[in-house]
This record gives structure tokens, C-alpha cells and sequence, in this order.
């Protein structure tokens, strides 16, 4: 049989299979974009710059479709009328949306999961209030304080870098205790390699299992015996410090001392990956426009005057009086906002005129809804003034924006996120004058779960001002 009787077989044995096997859509499903692989799917297309994909899909499709890849159906929803049944409906589900994620990334089984996530979420948001996580402001800038000084007085990098070795350690240290922060420089970099691996490959790993992904699984390993040492050290020193407990050991409270370690993986990657990378791009953002810079700089010098800049104290107080420069933290989580968020559809659901049958994954982009004209003119722009007209001293941010997601499983941590940012922000623009080398990198189209990782260098020289 030459090559091309072969390859002609095999298509039509696939069409034959396909025609027999392929899931039969009914007839109000929403537009279907399956390939032409059974089981397989689009997943090639699909995977290859999956933010790109939906906004050609949706552009062909119209505002609601479903992507079959790798043996799931993801249906999109894009129109903001349709948010609230995304967020609120009793016909999708959080938690059966997430739990085989959870299962691959931090070894979680099924029924531990659907047991224990309700009295762990409730423990996390109670947590993480803006009241508690005020509290949380004075080690915070501590923690910041010492690891930025760390960097040296001059020096050059990759901003993504330098951001990362300040704030892990600040950010463990003032979540899960300052006895569970890496204490040296070479246990630092080991931590931030493992992290940043697992970090990079928790896409993947949260759909393959461990064997396809050794050096990613390793890294998922380590990190839990990290983890393991951690949950230890967090209950021989319970109530050691700031007078309270740390998040992870109020966490130890409410679930059995077996399963903390696998908790504490998820509740650490949680605050880390997105909170990172956003900062990065806050930064970017606001060196590459200098009319930004000079306004953020005229409030930060303006609210911390003239203290010592190795040991600056930036208090609640003083983040109030710098409003522009938490505009520019909420335009870079706007810009750069996490690819998709999901929900599982339990029973069928109706979204304009269609029924989603039960089992499809819900899936809802908040960057593609950042780039709604309607809400955010010149959505590509960075334009901090736009949130002068969001109430963010109580909280409230602009119609449209969805980067902490909605209902009742939001991001219990975007108090703290906000908090966190705005002040990392403002401390490190006050103690180092920054030259940027390269021009602001575009995000990577690779990943779907979280927010966007820069897609080349940004290398900067840096100088203790
Ligand atoms: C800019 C930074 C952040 C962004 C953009 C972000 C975004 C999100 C989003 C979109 C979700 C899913 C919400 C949904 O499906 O409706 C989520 C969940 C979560 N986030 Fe955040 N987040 C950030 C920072 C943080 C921080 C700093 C913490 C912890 C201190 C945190 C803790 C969590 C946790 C624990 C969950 C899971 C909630 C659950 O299981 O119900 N996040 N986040």
C-alpha cells in the first residue's frame, strides 16, 4: 500500500469512528468546534495559544461555544449578560469543576476534597477579610523591607526575577509564619527553582497525570514535604506571632493534620501565582510611562517623606494617600487578568438560546472581558485614570471587571492581593530608581489558568535612592 492509499484509510476510518462515536450535540447546544480527531478534538489548535483560539472562535462562533479537546467540552460564555448565571446559577458547580486539578497538582483525592474544600474555603475567607488582612499590613512591609534590601545597592536583572525573590519569602513568611520563610539564600533558590517549576507546568500537570510530567511532578513532591515540614512547624508555634495565628495555622484548626500539608501546597500557589506576575506588570507598566512614573512617584514621596530608605514604613494610612498608584495595580490586573475561569454545568443550563447539557466545563475569560469596549474603552491602553471612577475605598471596582472571578467562590485573597501589590509597589519605587533595558514584553498566549507570565526579557539596572 503506498503512502497515500495509507494516510487516505486511515482518514476515513477516523470519519467513519467519528460519525459513529462522536457525541451527538443536541440540537439547542451552542456551536461546536470538535476537529477532526476523535476524543482528541481541537485540543492541537486549542493548546497551542488557547487565548487566541477563543477570540477566533468567538469572532466565528458567536458569543457562546464549546471547544471539544482532549475529551472535554468547554463551552465559552463572552456576553456579560450571561455572567451572573455563570457565577450564581444552582446548575454549575465550583468544586466539580476543580477537583481533578486538584487531584494532579497536590494530590487531593476525590471524596477528601468534596469533604473538606466548603470548611477550608470558609476558614480562608474568614482569614482574609479586609479587616484581618489590615493586620497583616505592618509584617508585610517588614518582610518587604528586609528581602528588598537584600538586592543590594545597585544592581541589573530581569524584573520578573527580582520581584519574585522579595516577595515569596515575604509573602510565606507572613501567611504560613516566619519560622516557615527559607532562611538563606540557598535554601531561597531552591525554593523559588522547585516553585517556579511547579508554577510553569501547573497547567499541564493539572490534567496529566504524574508520569508524563516527571521533573514538574518532582518539584509537586518536594513541595510537599516542604509542606509537611511546614504544617509541623506550624503547630509547635501557634500563637508565636504578632500575638495571632498565621492563616496556616488557622487552616491546621479546621482540617486533619494529614491533609494539611496538600491544602497548604494549593492555598500557597494560590497566593503566589497570580499576585506575581501581575506585579511584574504593574511595574512595567508604570517605568515605561513617564507620566504615570511621575505622578506615582510625586504621591509615594508625597505620602512617605523623608524616612530612612532601608527601613521605610508604608502604613494603611499611607497607601490611602497614594490612590493613583492602586489605580495602576488595578488597570495591570485588569490588563493581564486571568485566561479563563470554570465552572462544571451539573444540570442543563440555558444561556441565550441554548441548553448546555450537563458535564460541559464552563468556561469564562476575564481577559477577553477586560477587552469589552462597552466598559473599558481603549481596552489595550494602560489608562489608571479609568478607576478613578471605580469606589475603591469601599471595595468596589468597575462593571465589567471580573479578575477575581464571582459568587460565592471569588478569590477569598483580593483584599490581601490589593493590599499587598499596592504597597510592594509604592516601597520599592521609594528605595530604588529603575532604568528599564528592554521595552515591556508581550504576554505569553500559552496559558489558560491564571494570569499572564511575560513573553521575553524586561531586564533592568536598579539604585538605592
Ligand atoms: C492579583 C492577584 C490575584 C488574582 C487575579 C486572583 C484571582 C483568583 C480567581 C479568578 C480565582 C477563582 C475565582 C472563581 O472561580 O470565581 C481565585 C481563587 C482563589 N484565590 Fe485568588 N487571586 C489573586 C490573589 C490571591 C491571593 C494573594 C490569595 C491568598 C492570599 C488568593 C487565594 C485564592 C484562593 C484560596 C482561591 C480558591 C478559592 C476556593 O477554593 O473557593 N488569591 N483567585
Amino acid at each position: 500500500m503506498d503512502w497515500i492509499t495509507l494516510i487516505l484509510t486511515v482518514s476515513l476510518v477516523i470519519i467513519f469512528f467519528h460519525l459513529l462515536f462522536g457525541k451527538r450535540s443536541h440540537p439547542n447546544a451552542p456551536p461546536c468546534i470538535r476537529g477532526w480527531i476523535p476524543w482528541f478534538g481541537a485540543a492541537f489548535e486549542f493548546g497551542k495559544a488557547p487565548l487566541h483560539f477563543i477570540q477566533q472562535a468567538r469572532a466565528k462562533y458567536g458569543p457562546v461555544f464549546t471547544v471539544v479537546a482532549a475529551g472535554k467540552r468547554l463551552t465559552f460564555v463572552t456576553l456579560n449578560e450571561d455572567f451572573r448565571a455563570f457565577f450564581t446559577s444552582k446548575d454549575v458547580d465550583f468544586e466539580q469543576a476543580v477537583q481533578e486539578a486538584v487531584h494532579n497538582t497536590a494530590s487531593i483525592s476525590k471524596d477528601s476534597f468534596f469533604k473538606t474544600h466548603p470548611t477550608c474555603a470558609t476558614v480562608i475567607k474568614g482569614r482574609l477579610t479586609p479587616g484581618n488582612t489590615a493586620m497583616l499590613s505592618a509584617h508585610l512591609c517588614e518582610e518587604f523591607n528586609d528581602h528588598l534590601e537584600n538586592l543590594g545597592s545597585e544592581g541589573s536583572g530581569q524584573l520578573n526575577e527580582l520581584i519574585k525573590s522579595v516577595m515569596y519569602p515575604s509573602v510565606m513568611s507572613n501567611l504560613l509564619g516566619r519560622c516557615n520563610t527559607p532562611n538563606n539564600a540557598l535554601t531561597r533558590q531552591e525554593f523559588l527553582k522547585k516553585f517556579t517549576t511547579y508554577d510553569e507546568g501547573f497547567e499541564y500537570g493539572s490534567q496529566l497525570p504524574d508520569m508524563f510530567l516527571k521533573e514538574w511532578a518532582n518539584s509537586k513532591q518536594w513541595l510537599l514535604s516542604l509542606l509537611r515540614n511546614m504544617a509541623l512547624n506550624a503547630q509547635e508555634t501557634l500563637y508565636s506571632e504578632n500575638d495571632g495565628k498565621t492563616l496556616l495555622q488557622h487552616l491546621a484548626t479546621a482540617i486533619s493534620e494529614q491533609h494539611l500539608p496538600n491544602y497548604g501546597l494549593l492555598l500557597l500557589w494560590a497566593s503566589l501565582a497570580n499576585a506575581i506576575p501581575i506585579t511584574f506588570w504593574a511595574i512595567a507598566f508604570i517605568l515605561a510611562n513617564p507620566e504615570a512614573y511621575k505622578i506615582a512617584m510625586d504621591q509615594i514621596n508625597a505620602a512617605l517623606r523623608d524616612q530612612d530608605k532601608k527601613t521605610t514604613k508604608v502604613t494603611l494610612d499611607d497607601l490611602q494617600h497614594m490612590p493613583y498608584v492602586k489605580w495602576c495595580i488595578m488597570e495591570a490586573i485588569r490588563l493581564r487578568a486571568p485566561g479563563a475561569i470554570t465552572r462544571k454545568v451539573v444540570r442543563p443550563l440555558k444561556l441565550q438560546n441554548y441548553i448546555i447539557p450537563p458535564g460541559d466545563m464552563l468556561m469564562l475569560s476575564p481577559y477577553w472581558a477586560h477587552r469589552n469596549t462597552k466598559y473599558f474603552p481603549d481596552p489595550e491602553d494602560f489608562k489608571p485614570e479609568r478607576w478613578e471612577k471605580a469606589d475603591l475605598e469601599k471595595n468596589v471596582h468597575l462593571e465589567g471587571f471580573v479578575a477575581f472571578g464571582g459568587g460565592k467562590n471569588q478569590c477569598p485573597g483580593r483584599w490581601y492581593a490589593v493590599m499587598e501589590l499596592h504597597m510592594f509597589v509604592a516601597l520599592i519605587l521609594y528605595k530604588f530608581d529603575f532604568t528599564p533595558l528592554d521595552p515591556v514584553p508581550k504576554p505569553s498566549p500559552l496559558h489558560l489558568v491564571g494570569t499572564q507570565q511575560p513573553d521575553g526579557p524586561c531586564t533592568v539596572r536598579y539604585k538605592h535612592r
